[in-house]
């Protein structure tokens, strides 16, 4: 664990604050890949959709990375984008390639270590050296290391090549979408991290508090809605789908988010499996890099690296979601 500090690798873990808490640091590379190169949102023009020029690199431990390999599968990416995979271990040396340890290598320049990817962008690159990075193999460059901006990019950028038209951020439902985001990605996604990663009692109960408070709201959410914005299935479940389905085998024991178990929820449960039996998505789901990466990767949480057998699940079981009504994923056009 460590980042780069002027292109030079220094193993250091996270800095909390003074009160204790874990602070995520932003991503630095907010490019957009668009449909005929034009500036996105935000960052610089250039990053025309095309087959074949882009390269993903990801966990499949890193509930971030999650997303993008989810997108990139319900979006029919994958001749178009290729994917190299880290190993599960994140040790002195950040983010590896090491095959011994579940990584594919990386496929485009064979590097070691993931550092030597930020640095073939930016040689003298300072900050965190973090999964997912969209790679752009023409210019050389990353367009994007923020996993809420590639999963957008690809929902749309590409589907004049692939002529899918399935839409997982539909215009008349954003607001709503955005609203869930903003709920969700502060108490769950980073919450459960700001509990494991919190280094005084009081961050750590703060954070817990937000966590579970957030899951009782879920709940009684997914008690009406099919899905989190209603009738159609779109990013706002996949982003938390990504936090659940690690919840009760890692968030709930590692990160001491142990005031329930999602499969204490009835709602959010049975919602966890409708999704993870949705075509496509549970071959995104890799538990042994999951196990590993958290219990083997973070010394200083559970210094001897030994992962739990447990905890037994079977996220294939039936779901009951076909009570409410649903309308699947929103079809542009
Ligand atoms: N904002 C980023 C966050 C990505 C992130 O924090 N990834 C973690 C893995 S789960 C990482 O690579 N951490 C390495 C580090 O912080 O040094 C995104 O959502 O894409």
């Amino acid at each position: 664990m460590g980042l780069l500090v002027d292109g030079h690798w220094q193993d250091k873990w996270y800095e909390s604050s003074k009160d204790g808490a874990f602070q995520r640091e932003q991503a630095q590379r907010r490019h957009w890949v668009t449909a005929d190169g034009h500036p996105g949102p935000s960052g610089e023009g250039g990053f025309a959709a095309e087959a074949g020029r882009y390269h993903l690199y990801v966990s499949l431990a890193c509930p971030w990375a999650h997303r993008t390999l989810i997108l990139r599968k319900l979006k029919g990416l994958e001749k178009l984008i290729d994917v190299s995979v880290v190993s599960w271990l994140m040790l002195e040396n950040g983010w590896t390639f090491d095959k011994a340890q579940g990584s594919t290598g990386d496929k485009l320049d064979h590097f070691d270590f993931m550092h030597q990817r930020y640095t073939a962008d930016t040689p003298d690159y300072t900050g965190r050296v973090t999964v997912p990075v969209l790679w752009d193999k023409q210019l050389k460059r990353i367009v994007s290391n923020e996993s809420a901006e590639i999963i957008r990019m690809f929902n749309s950028a590409f589907d004049n090549l692939t002529g899918n038209d399935l839409d997982f951020y539909p215009a008349p439902l954003r607001g709503e979408i955005d609203a869930l985001n903003e709920r969700i990605y502060p108490a769950v996604n980073n919450g459960v991290y700001r509990a494991g990663f919190a280094t005084s009692q009081q961050a750590y109960e703060a954070a817990f508090d937000e966590v579970f408070a957030e899951l009782d709201h879920l709940e009684q959410l997914l008690g009406a809605n099919r899905y989190l914005s209603g009738e159609f299935l779109t990013e706002a479940d996949v982003r938390l789908f990504t936090t659940m389905i690690r919840f009760d085998a890692v968030y709930h024991g590692h990160f001491k988010c142990n005031l329930r178990r999602i499969a204490d929820y009835p709602n959010l449960s049975n919602w966890l499996r409708e999704l993870y039996q949705w075509p496509g998505i549970a071959e995104t789901v890799d538990f042994q890099h999951i196990k590993h990466h958290y219990y083997g990767s973070h010394k200083t949480i559970n210094p001897t690296g030994v992962v739990p057998k447990g905890p037994a699940q079977d996220f294939s079981v039936a779901h009951d979601r076909a009570r409410l009504s649903g309308k699947g994923v929103w079809r542009r056009g």
